[in-house]
């Protein structure tokens, strides 16, 4: 059974069909990247994915459940878990409250056991020095290693992540790119990956999906993708596409 079957999924913002029929499949464990040019639908397929945004027909299943009509909240209950593209820390809370909050979505915890998780998620992500620090003293690499980790506290069983790489420097990328592959082996979550990152998309993921004006116009390994010439086509143009071929 699929962690994550999207079916079908189509997004209208008045006249703008920012999604069409986009069907994406995840299974259990897997990396799967979603990539395609500015304006493609990738954020827009995240937030329908996470009910921040409701399709305007389609279908969502998170391990053979239909989620379609649950809220985020419950959504993230069930084991969706995302980051966004620009980060949503509490600002005035420390680096283990944050964290704290994360674990919080899942329900019965005391507030001991709430922060003995937080701290276990801050030492493998290697951020435990910081968890009494309030989030405004943090790098801003460090801020989106804290986002992470908020959402690991979760447990998500499927994991959606909105471009974690973006503003990095080259260290903290191979940095995250560790962490994110230790993520995977240790808790066997699916993770979906929207990314302009080539370079860590074509290392990380098993799987890649390319949209481009809402329409998945490619799905395949990294190498498949790369010399598939509708994906050349949607990010260089006609021209660059024929001058290969
Ligand atoms: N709330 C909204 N209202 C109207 N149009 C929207 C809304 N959200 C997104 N769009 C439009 O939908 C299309 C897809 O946008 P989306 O942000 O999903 O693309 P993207 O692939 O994530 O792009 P980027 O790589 O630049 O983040 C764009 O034309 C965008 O302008």
């Amino acid at each position: 059974m699929s962690a994550l079957q999207a079916t079908g999924i189509t997004k209208r913002f008045g006249g703008l069909l920012a999604l069409s029929e986009v069907d994406l499949t995840v299974d259990p464990g897997e990396f799967v990247a979603l990539i395609g040019p500015n304006g493609a639908g990738k954020s827009t397929l995240l937030n329908v994915l996470t009910g921040l945004s409701a399709p305007t027909t389609g279908r969502i299943a998170l391990d053979g459940r239909d989620i379609t009509r649950l809220s985020t909240h419950d959504r993230i209950r069930a084991g969706l878990g995302r980051t966004f593209q620009h980060g949503r820390l509490f600002e005035r809370l420390s680096v283990i409250e944050n964290v704290m909050v994360g674990a919080a979505n899942r329900k019965g915890r005391s507030e001991a056991e709430l922060r003995s998780t937080a701290f276990a998620q801050l030492r493998r992500m290697g951020l435990e020095r910081f968890a009494d620090q309030p989030i405004s003293a943090l790098t801003y690499g460090n801020r989106r290693m804290v986002e992470l980790t908020r959402v690991l506290a979760c447990e998500p069983r499927v994991l959606l992540l909105d471009e974690p790489a973006a503003g990095l420097n080259t260290g903290e990328v191979e940095d995250l790119m560790a962490r994110l592959r230790a993520i995977r082996a240790q808790d066997k979550i699916a993770i979906v990956l929207i990314e302009h990152n080539m370079g860590m998309v074509m290392r990380l993921a098993e799987r890649v999906v390319v949209l481009n004006f809402g329409v998945k116009i490619a799905e395949g390994t990294p190498a498949e993708v790369q010399a598939d010439p509708a994906v050349l086509s949607a990010y260089l143009g006609e021209g660059a596409a024929h001058a290969r071929h």
